[in-house]
Protein backbone atom coordinates (compact mmCIF):
# COMPACT_ATOMS: atom_id res chain seq x y z
CA UNK A 1 0.00 0.00 0.00
CA UNK A 2 1.14 3.33 -0.85
CA UNK A 3 1.76 6.60 1.63
CA UNK A 4 0.48 8.64 -1.68
CA UNK A 5 -2.85 10.32 -1.10
CA UNK A 6 -5.80 8.32 -2.84
CA UNK A 7 -7.65 9.74 -5.50
CA UNK A 8 -10.42 7.84 -4.14
CA UNK A 9 -13.46 10.17 -3.96
CA UNK A 10 -17.03 9.00 -2.46
CA UNK A 11 -18.61 9.56 -6.14
CA UNK A 12 -19.78 6.26 -7.84
CA UNK A 13 -19.63 7.10 -10.81
CA UNK A 14 -15.90 7.36 -12.75
CA UNK A 15 -17.14 10.21 -15.20
CA UNK A 16 -15.13 12.86 -14.45
CA UNK A 17 -13.89 16.20 -13.53
CA UNK A 18 -12.56 19.85 -14.73
CA UNK A 19 -8.82 20.14 -13.73
CA UNK A 20 -8.85 22.61 -16.85
CA UNK A 21 -11.52 24.85 -18.59
CA UNK A 22 -12.44 24.16 -22.15
CA UNK A 23 -10.22 25.84 -23.84
CA UNK A 24 -7.87 26.16 -21.80
CA UNK A 25 -5.10 24.04 -21.61
CA UNK A 26 -2.19 23.65 -19.58
CA UNK A 27 1.31 23.64 -20.27
CA UNK A 28 1.66 20.21 -22.08
CA UNK A 29 4.94 18.16 -22.57
CA UNK A 30 3.50 16.75 -25.98
CA UNK A 31 7.32 15.50 -27.33
CA UNK A 32 6.80 12.43 -28.63
CA UNK A 33 10.63 11.98 -27.68
CA UNK A 34 10.46 12.40 -24.10
CA UNK A 35 9.19 10.85 -20.56
CA UNK A 36 10.07 12.35 -17.34
CA UNK A 37 10.46 10.39 -14.30
CA UNK A 38 7.70 11.55 -12.69
CA UNK A 39 5.21 11.31 -15.79
CA UNK A 40 0.93 12.56 -15.22
CA UNK A 41 -0.07 8.78 -14.93
CA UNK A 42 2.61 6.46 -13.68
CA UNK A 43 1.86 2.47 -13.85
CA UNK A 44 4.38 0.75 -11.97
CA UNK A 45 4.22 -3.08 -11.43
CA UNK A 46 0.99 -4.19 -12.30
CA UNK A 47 0.29 -7.69 -12.34
CA UNK A 48 -3.64 -9.16 -12.39
CA UNK A 49 -4.42 -12.55 -11.42
CA UNK A 50 -8.35 -14.15 -11.59
CA UNK A 51 -8.53 -16.74 -8.94
CA UNK A 52 -10.32 -19.53 -10.05
CA UNK A 53 -12.41 -22.36 -8.25
CA UNK A 54 -10.21 -25.09 -7.25
CA UNK A 55 -6.96 -22.76 -8.61
CA UNK A 56 -6.10 -19.98 -6.41
CA UNK A 57 -2.92 -19.67 -8.20
CA UNK A 58 -3.29 -19.70 -11.38
CA UNK A 59 -1.34 -17.61 -13.93
CA UNK A 60 -1.83 -13.80 -14.53
CA UNK A 61 -3.30 -12.38 -17.52
CA UNK A 62 -0.29 -10.05 -17.12
CA UNK A 63 2.09 -9.08 -15.02
CA UNK A 64 5.44 -6.47 -14.27
CA UNK A 65 3.66 -3.92 -16.35
CA UNK A 66 4.94 -0.66 -15.98
CA UNK A 67 4.31 2.60 -18.46
CA UNK A 68 3.95 6.35 -17.90
CA UNK A 69 1.43 9.12 -19.85
CA UNK A 70 2.72 12.46 -19.80
CA UNK A 71 -0.53 14.96 -19.21
CA UNK A 72 -2.09 15.44 -22.70
CA UNK A 73 -0.28 12.81 -24.52
CA UNK A 74 -2.82 10.30 -26.12
CA UNK A 75 -2.01 7.17 -25.74
CA UNK A 76 -2.98 3.89 -27.78
CA UNK A 77 -2.77 0.21 -26.52
CA UNK A 78 -3.01 -2.82 -28.82
CA UNK A 79 -2.48 -6.48 -27.85
CA UNK A 80 -4.55 -9.77 -28.83
CA UNK A 81 -7.50 -10.76 -27.33
CA UNK A 82 -7.10 -11.87 -23.80
CA UNK A 83 -3.82 -10.01 -22.80
CA UNK A 84 -5.92 -7.79 -20.21
CA UNK A 85 -6.06 -4.59 -22.26
CA UNK A 86 -9.60 -4.13 -20.56
CA UNK A 87 -8.65 -5.05 -17.41
CA UNK A 88 -5.79 -2.43 -17.32
CA UNK A 89 -8.14 0.08 -18.60
CA UNK A 90 -10.22 -1.00 -15.42
CA UNK A 91 -8.05 -0.67 -13.02
CA UNK A 92 -6.79 2.80 -13.86
CA UNK A 93 -10.51 3.79 -13.96
CA UNK A 94 -10.13 2.38 -10.43
CA UNK A 95 -13.31 -0.38 -11.03
CA UNK A 96 -10.79 -3.15 -10.48
CA UNK A 97 -8.25 -4.18 -7.93
CA UNK A 98 -4.51 -5.14 -9.24
CA UNK A 99 -3.28 -8.05 -7.42
CA UNK A 100 0.14 -6.18 -7.27
CA UNK A 101 1.93 -2.82 -8.33
CA UNK A 102 -0.05 0.82 -8.18
CA UNK A 103 -1.55 3.71 -10.75
CA UNK A 104 -0.75 7.50 -9.93
CA UNK A 105 -2.38 10.01 -11.30
CA UNK A 106 -1.38 13.64 -10.62
CA UNK A 107 0.69 12.93 -7.50
CA UNK A 108 -2.64 10.81 -6.12
CA UNK A 109 -2.54 6.72 -5.80
CA UNK A 110 -6.32 5.40 -7.40
CA UNK A 111 -7.67 4.06 -5.36
CA UNK A 112 -11.39 3.90 -6.82
CA UNK A 113 -13.36 5.32 -9.03
CA UNK A 114 -13.44 9.17 -9.39
CA UNK A 115 -14.79 12.13 -11.34
CA UNK A 116 -10.79 12.80 -12.36
CA UNK A 117 -11.41 9.59 -15.09
CA UNK A 118 -13.61 9.50 -17.65
CA UNK A 119 -14.86 6.26 -19.13
CA UNK A 120 -16.20 5.47 -22.71
CA UNK A 121 -16.79 1.94 -23.32
CA UNK A 122 -17.72 0.22 -26.57
CA UNK A 123 -21.36 -0.38 -25.26
CA UNK A 124 -22.62 3.26 -24.98
CA UNK A 125 -23.69 2.65 -21.56
CA UNK A 126 -26.63 5.68 -21.40
CA UNK A 127 -29.64 5.88 -19.54
CA UNK A 128 -32.17 4.64 -21.91
CA UNK A 129 -34.78 6.51 -20.49
CA UNK A 130 -33.26 10.05 -20.52
CA UNK A 131 -32.58 12.38 -23.53
CA UNK A 132 -29.00 12.95 -25.10
CA UNK A 133 -29.54 15.99 -23.27
CA UNK A 134 -30.55 14.65 -19.96
CA UNK A 135 -28.08 12.01 -20.05
CA UNK A 136 -25.18 14.61 -20.31
CA UNK A 137 -26.62 16.64 -18.20
CA UNK A 138 -26.65 13.98 -15.31
CA UNK A 139 -23.18 13.73 -15.57
CA UNK A 140 -22.38 17.66 -15.61
CA UNK A 141 -24.99 17.89 -12.19
CA UNK A 142 -22.34 15.02 -10.81
CA UNK A 143 -19.39 16.88 -11.16
CA UNK A 144 -21.01 20.07 -10.47
CA UNK A 145 -24.03 20.20 -8.30
CA UNK A 146 -23.63 23.74 -7.55
CA UNK A 147 -24.75 24.94 -10.91
CA UNK A 148 -28.11 26.23 -11.56
CA UNK A 149 -30.20 24.43 -14.15
CA UNK A 150 -29.61 26.46 -17.24
CA UNK A 151 -25.49 26.78 -16.60
CA UNK A 152 -25.63 22.71 -16.16
CA UNK A 153 -27.44 22.99 -20.06
CA UNK A 154 -25.56 25.43 -21.51
CA UNK A 155 -22.49 22.75 -20.71
CA UNK A 156 -24.10 19.92 -21.59
CA UNK A 157 -25.05 21.02 -24.89
CA UNK A 158 -22.06 22.92 -25.92
CA UNK A 159 -20.19 19.46 -25.44
CA UNK A 160 -23.41 18.06 -27.74
CA UNK A 161 -22.87 20.00 -30.45
CA UNK A 162 -19.46 19.63 -30.30
CA UNK A 163 -19.79 15.96 -31.23
CA UNK A 164 -22.68 17.59 -33.81
CA UNK A 165 -25.91 16.10 -31.68
CA UNK A 166 -27.08 19.66 -31.58
CA UNK A 167 -30.06 18.49 -33.40
CA UNK A 168 -30.56 15.49 -31.68
CA UNK A 169 -30.30 16.76 -27.95
CA UNK A 170 -34.43 15.94 -26.87
CA UNK A 171 -33.97 11.93 -28.56
CA UNK A 172 -33.67 9.13 -26.53
CA UNK A 173 -30.98 6.65 -27.05
CA UNK A 174 -33.55 4.03 -28.52
CA UNK A 175 -34.17 6.75 -31.17
CA UNK A 176 -30.32 7.29 -32.11
CA UNK A 177 -28.01 5.57 -34.55
CA UNK A 178 -24.82 3.51 -33.04
CA UNK A 179 -22.80 6.03 -33.94
CA UNK A 180 -24.99 8.66 -32.47
CA UNK A 181 -25.04 7.08 -28.89
CA UNK A 182 -21.34 7.16 -29.28
CA UNK A 183 -21.24 10.84 -29.64
CA UNK A 184 -23.22 10.73 -26.76
CA UNK A 185 -21.23 8.50 -25.04
CA UNK A 186 -18.32 11.05 -25.99
CA UNK A 187 -19.75 14.19 -24.66
CA UNK A 188 -20.80 12.95 -21.72
CA UNK A 189 -17.26 11.76 -21.09
CA UNK A 190 -15.52 15.09 -22.38
CA UNK A 191 -18.45 17.62 -20.51
CA UNK A 192 -17.42 16.88 -16.91
CA UNK A 193 -13.48 17.70 -18.03
CA UNK A 194 -11.91 15.01 -16.30
CA UNK A 195 -7.97 14.55 -15.83
CA UNK A 196 -7.50 11.44 -17.90
CA UNK A 197 -10.03 10.39 -20.47
CA UNK A 198 -9.98 6.24 -20.89
CA UNK A 199 -11.41 4.72 -23.58
CA UNK A 200 -12.37 1.26 -24.72
CA UNK A 201 -12.78 0.18 -28.15
CA UNK A 202 -15.42 3.29 -28.17
CA UNK A 203 -15.79 3.03 -32.20
CA UNK A 204 -15.05 -1.00 -32.20
CA UNK A 205 -19.39 -1.64 -33.53
CA UNK A 206 -19.25 0.98 -35.76
CA UNK A 207 -19.25 1.28 -39.58
CA UNK A 208 -15.82 2.79 -41.04
CA UNK A 209 -17.70 5.92 -42.47
CA UNK A 210 -18.91 6.68 -38.84
CA UNK A 211 -16.25 5.62 -37.32
CA UNK A 212 -13.92 7.88 -39.70
CA UNK A 213 -16.55 10.94 -38.68
CA UNK A 214 -16.34 10.27 -34.94
CA UNK A 215 -12.36 9.59 -34.91
CA UNK A 216 -12.26 13.20 -36.67
CA UNK A 217 -14.55 14.77 -33.91
CA UNK A 218 -12.67 13.02 -31.36
CA UNK A 219 -9.00 14.41 -32.81
CA UNK A 220 -10.93 17.93 -32.88
CA UNK A 221 -11.89 17.77 -29.65
CA UNK A 222 -8.32 15.91 -28.07
CA UNK A 223 -6.32 19.18 -29.78
CA UNK A 224 -8.43 21.53 -28.44
CA UNK A 225 -8.74 20.48 -24.90
CA UNK A 226 -5.22 18.85 -24.29
CA UNK A 227 -6.95 16.07 -22.99
CA UNK A 228 -4.67 13.07 -22.10
CA UNK A 229 -6.24 9.58 -23.36
CA UNK A 230 -5.60 5.97 -22.77
CA UNK A 231 -7.30 4.49 -25.45
CA UNK A 232 -7.92 0.62 -26.69
CA UNK A 233 -7.98 -0.25 -30.02
CA UNK A 234 -8.25 -3.41 -32.12
CA UNK A 235 -7.59 -1.20 -35.20
CA UNK A 236 -3.84 -0.27 -36.53
CA UNK A 237 -4.66 2.27 -38.46
CA UNK A 238 -6.74 4.28 -35.87
CA UNK A 239 -3.92 3.85 -33.27
CA UNK A 240 -1.69 5.92 -36.21
CA UNK A 241 -3.74 8.13 -36.49
CA UNK A 242 -4.29 9.15 -33.01
CA UNK A 243 -1.98 8.24 -30.40
CA UNK A 244 1.17 10.46 -29.65
CA UNK A 245 2.43 6.49 -28.55
CA UNK A 246 1.40 3.15 -28.94
CA UNK A 247 1.62 0.58 -25.92
CA UNK A 248 1.94 -3.49 -27.85
CA UNK A 249 1.64 -5.85 -25.49
CA UNK A 250 2.29 -9.43 -25.84
CA UNK A 251 -0.44 -12.31 -25.55
CA UNK A 252 -1.32 -13.45 -22.17
CA UNK A 253 -1.76 -15.14 -20.23
CA UNK A 254 1.46 -13.38 -18.12
CA UNK A 255 1.63 -10.69 -21.13
CA UNK A 256 3.97 -8.06 -20.47
CA UNK A 257 4.65 -4.58 -22.32
CA UNK A 258 7.04 -5.51 -25.47
CA UNK A 259 7.65 -2.24 -26.13
CA UNK A 260 6.52 1.72 -26.44
CA UNK A 261 6.24 3.18 -30.23
CA UNK A 262 6.62 6.55 -30.62
CA UNK A 263 3.99 8.15 -33.67
CA UNK A 264 6.55 10.43 -35.76
CA UNK A 265 3.61 11.63 -37.90
CA UNK A 266 3.25 15.23 -37.46
CA UNK A 267 -0.30 16.74 -36.01
CA UNK A 268 -2.35 17.99 -37.09
CA UNK A 269 -3.23 14.70 -38.57
CA UNK A 270 -5.84 14.19 -41.66
CA UNK A 271 -7.04 10.70 -42.21
CA UNK A 272 -7.29 10.90 -45.55
CA UNK A 273 -4.00 11.71 -46.27
CA UNK A 274 -1.90 9.81 -43.51
CA UNK A 275 -0.40 7.44 -45.71
CA UNK A 276 1.37 10.01 -47.95
CA UNK A 277 3.25 10.19 -45.12
CA UNK A 278 6.76 9.17 -45.78
CA UNK A 279 6.73 7.46 -42.35
CA UNK A 280 3.13 6.34 -42.37
CA UNK A 281 4.39 2.51 -43.80
CA UNK A 282 7.19 2.17 -41.64
CA UNK A 283 5.09 2.38 -38.41
CA UNK A 284 2.58 0.00 -39.53
CA UNK A 285 4.43 -2.39 -40.88
CA UNK A 286 6.24 -2.36 -37.58
CA UNK A 287 2.85 -2.82 -35.25
CA UNK A 288 1.30 -5.23 -37.94
CA UNK A 289 4.43 -6.82 -37.76
CA UNK A 290 4.18 -7.16 -34.20
CA UNK A 291 0.57 -8.43 -33.92
CA UNK A 292 1.19 -10.98 -36.05
CA UNK A 293 4.34 -12.39 -35.50
CA UNK A 294 6.37 -10.95 -32.34
CA UNK A 295 3.33 -10.64 -29.68
CA UNK A 296 2.73 -14.45 -29.41
CA UNK A 297 6.71 -15.04 -30.17
CA UNK A 298 7.99 -12.45 -27.53
CA UNK A 299 11.44 -13.34 -26.04
CA UNK A 300 12.81 -10.53 -23.93
CA UNK A 301 16.17 -9.74 -25.44
CA UNK A 302 19.47 -8.73 -23.32
CA UNK A 303 19.40 -5.35 -21.67
CA UNK A 304 14.86 -5.22 -21.98
CA UNK A 305 13.75 -4.03 -18.32
CA UNK A 306 10.11 -4.33 -17.72
CA UNK A 307 10.37 -1.22 -15.34
CA UNK A 308 11.35 0.50 -18.75
CA UNK A 309 10.14 -0.65 -21.70
CA UNK A 310 12.17 0.07 -24.65
CA UNK A 311 10.95 3.25 -26.61
CA UNK A 312 11.25 2.50 -30.03
CA UNK A 313 11.09 4.43 -33.06
CA UNK A 314 10.25 2.66 -36.17
CA UNK A 315 12.98 2.66 -38.76
CA UNK A 316 15.30 3.76 -36.20
CA UNK A 317 16.97 2.27 -33.53
CA UNK A 318 15.30 1.58 -30.19
CA UNK A 319 16.36 3.29 -26.79
CA UNK A 320 14.97 2.90 -23.35
CA UNK A 321 11.79 4.54 -22.21
N1 LIG B 1 -13.70 -10.78 -13.65
C1 LIG B 1 -12.99 -11.72 -14.25
N2 LIG B 1 -12.91 -12.96 -13.75
C2 LIG B 1 -12.17 -13.92 -14.33
N3 LIG B 1 -11.44 -13.72 -15.46
C3 LIG B 1 -11.47 -12.50 -15.99
C4 LIG B 1 -12.24 -11.44 -15.43
N4 LIG B 1 -12.06 -10.32 -16.19
C5 LIG B 1 -11.22 -10.68 -17.18
N5 LIG B 1 -10.88 -11.97 -17.07
C6 LIG B 1 -9.97 -12.72 -17.96
O1 LIG B 1 -8.81 -11.94 -18.13
C7 LIG B 1 -8.33 -12.06 -19.46
C8 LIG B 1 -8.13 -10.69 -20.06
O2 LIG B 1 -9.40 -10.07 -20.26
P1 LIG B 1 -9.50 -8.61 -20.87
O3 LIG B 1 -10.93 -8.37 -21.19
O4 LIG B 1 -8.83 -7.65 -19.99
O5 LIG B 1 -8.66 -8.78 -22.21
P2 LIG B 1 -8.57 -7.84 -23.48
O6 LIG B 1 -7.14 -7.79 -23.89
O7 LIG B 1 -9.24 -6.52 -23.19
O8 LIG B 1 -9.44 -8.65 -24.53
P3 LIG B 1 -10.32 -8.14 -25.76
O9 LIG B 1 -9.35 -7.52 -26.72
O10 LIG B 1 -10.93 -9.39 -26.29
O11 LIG B 1 -11.33 -7.17 -25.22
C9 LIG B 1 -9.34 -12.92 -20.20
O12 LIG B 1 -8.84 -14.23 -20.27
C10 LIG B 1 -10.57 -12.85 -19.34
O13 LIG B 1 -11.32 -14.03 -19.43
Amino acid sequence: MSALPSSHTPHPSPVGTPPLAFGAAPAVNKSPYSMSSQPFLKVEGLKRQFPQPGNPDPAPVFEDVHFGIERGQFVCVLGHSGCGKTTILNILAGLDDATAGHVIMDGREVRGPSLDRGVVFQGHALMPWLSALKNVEFAVRSRHPDWKAQKVREHAVKYLELVHLGHALDKKPAELSGGMKQRVGIARAFSIEPKMLLLDEPFGALDALTRGSIQDELIGIVEATQQTVFMITHDVDEAILLADRIVLMTNGPRARIAEIVVNPLARPRVRETLHQQPAFYTLRNHLVDFLVKRSREFQPGPGWDAKNPPLVHPGQSSQPA
